[in-house]
């Protein structure tokens, strides 16, 4: 969830934006009678003044509180920061400057410690870092832990996967794998690269110029709107779409639920969502009955007519949580990786060619307009490397949470019961013991046997691993399919930065020139 989930969706910080709204919206209430230098004064000093009173305050009520908590504890090393602030705005910078990583990294250089203490999102939270990390967390689901988002997140998606935990989980991700495994989804290939030909046709095609990332968000979205709810009016998609961005740049953040917020924006988008799921829902459960839709269309159909083993049926608001949940795990992430995969193909010539040799090969077998086929995806071997090396050196999504469901001891420390546990791809992604020279790249890392266990982690690992895994490979694969064979890029921007906000995005889109290709 995603990411992100995806939620990202998953990705771990605060937006200052929000972090600030509540008190900006505070001053205008402050004023009516009052005359100008008075109310200057007021907002000026006056109200910066009681916040810092109040901080201060909290700060030391928290450190002693927390002190006499935990005094017989041999936590791990770090600083919990100010109160309910904690870390945020260090770790915000680091995502603002699209280097999460080096939030961990100067903390494990400055305790010569691979898991430390910090807090963000108001909860103190220990973050675990590396393989051993990463092992540690992911096969401990159920034992020593368990799956925690913040509250921004949970409070979104309400009865979705996200906010089930233990068997209830279990039920819920046998249930929507049975649509997303490679067995099914292998039926819906030939539909997903029809699709990606026909948004490069309207998209791409006769165009110099393309902003990138909103582009690509137009494919990721019309594949899992097509694939998961049969919508393919393209009007009806791009409507339906906006409220997703309003629900991405609400999930990370405070959930302060003030009009002007971003969560308050959030919700608002997701209850419009739901609305139009509800909607489609209904019609198509008439539809089912009256035999004018198929069972295999779509995942909507798939759950409707799915039960748990114990014969046990979704209720209409779960349908609906869970499939928004995938609407949005479903593309966001998936849209960052291809934004990224166009910048790393246009920067290094040798690696497009390789990628576009292999594409052409897949195509000089098969007849004109014969679509991909499942032994096409797996030959597609330096292609997947490819993404694969873009998603280690920039993945997509940062991390994800946990909680300590009982006391235990990690590396000689305690870790208190209901403290949170943050895991993430940084800290081994980027590791020169794992992956030497790590800011280089380096497809043919994952040739043969690949990366050490636990060390390459976009997609999480564990019982809480990415549900959507097969689903982003066949997306990003049909994609780079499709666009190398039509098209030869450069950067008008070859400096531009990406930013966590919360999935990994470029400061100004990507902008590209395009070139028609003449195998095409
Ligand atoms: C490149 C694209 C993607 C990346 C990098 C990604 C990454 C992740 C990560 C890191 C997690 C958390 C795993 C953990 O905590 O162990 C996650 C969870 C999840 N992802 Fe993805 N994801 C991607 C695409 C997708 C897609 C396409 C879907 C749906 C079709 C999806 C659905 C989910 C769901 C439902 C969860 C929550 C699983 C649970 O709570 O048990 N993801 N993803």
């Amino acid at each position: 969830m995603s990411a992100f989930v995806h939620i990202t969706a998953y990705v771990s910080h605060y937006n200052f934006a929000t972090v600030l709204s509540p008190f900006s919206l505070v001053l205008p209430f402050v004023t009516s009678p009052v005359d100008e230098v008075l109310m200057e004064v007021t907002n000026l000093v006056v109200l910066p003044a009681v916040l810092v009173f109040f901080f201060l305050c909290l700060h030391f009520i928290t450190k002693i509180v927390n002190g006499r908590k935990h005094s017989n504890l041999h936590l791990p090393p770090g600083r919990l920061g100010w109160p309910i602030v904690g870390e945020t705005l260090e770790f915000m910078r680091t995502c603002l400057e699209g280097s999460m990583v080096s939030f961990m990294k100067e903390r494990m250089d400055k305790y010569d410690s691979r898991v430390f203490k910090t807090s963000m999102y108001g909860e103190p939270i220990i973050v675990f870092c590396g393989p051993m990390g990463n092992k540690f967390l992911f096969s401990n689901e159920n034992k020593n832990v368990q799956m925690w988002w913040p509250s921004s997140v949970r409070k979104l998606m309400r009865l979705s996967l996200v906010n089930k935990v233990g068997d209830e989980a279990k039920m819920v991700r046998r249930l929507l794998m049975s649509f997303l495994n490679a067995e099914t989804l292998k039926n819906y290939l030939p539909k997903m690269d029809s699709i990606a030909q026909r948004h490069i046709d309207t998209h791409w095609e006769g165009k110099e110029q393309v902003v990138v990332y909103p582009i690509v968000q137009l494919y990721t979205f019309e594949l899992a709107c097509c694939l998961f709810l049969s919508i393919e009016d393209p009007i009806h998609i791009s409507k339906f779409s906006l409220n997703f961005k309003e629900f991405l740049k609400g999930i990370i953040g405070f959930p302060i639920n003030i009009p002007g917020t971003r969560f308050h924006k959030a919700m608002k988008a997701a209850n419009e969502i739901r609305k139009e799921i509800k909607v489609i829902l209904r019609k198509r459960k008439v539809d089912l009955e009256e035999k004018r839709a198929s069972p295999t269309q779509d995942l909507l159909s798939h759950m409707l007519l799915t039960s748990d083993p114990s014969g046990r049926f979704m209720t209409e608001t779960e349908i609906i949580d869970n499939i928004l949940l995938l609407l949005f795990a479903g593309h966001d992430t998936s849209r960052s990786v291809l934004s990224l995969a166009m910048k790393y193909l246009a920067q290094l010539p040798e690696v497009y060619d390789h990628v576009l040799k292999e594409q052409l090969e897949i195509s000089e077998g098969k007849e004109a307009g014969e679509l991909l086929q499942w032994e096409d995806i797996q030959k597609m071997k330096y292609s997947w490397n490819v993404a694969s090396e873009v998603m280690r050196l920039s993945p997509s999504v940062g991390g994800a949470y946990r909680e300590a469901i009982k006391d235990f001891t990690y590396a000689d420390y305690n870790i208190p019961k209901g403290w949170k546990l943050h895991w993430n791809t940084g800290s081994s992604h980027k590791d020169p013991t794992l992956f030497p020279n790590p800011e280089t790249f380096d497809a043919s890392r994952f040739e043969g046997a690949g990366p050490t266990p636990f060390s390459f982690v976009p997609f999480g690992g564990g019982p809480r691993m990415c549900l959507g895994q097969e689903f982003a490979r066949l997306e990003i694969l049909v994609f780079m399919h499709n666009i190398v064979k039509r098209f030869k890029w450069d950067l008008v921007n070859p400096d531009e930065k990406f930013k966590y906000d919360p999935m990994l995005e470029p400061e100004k889109g990507l902008p590209i020139r395009l070139q028609p290709s003449s195998h095409f």
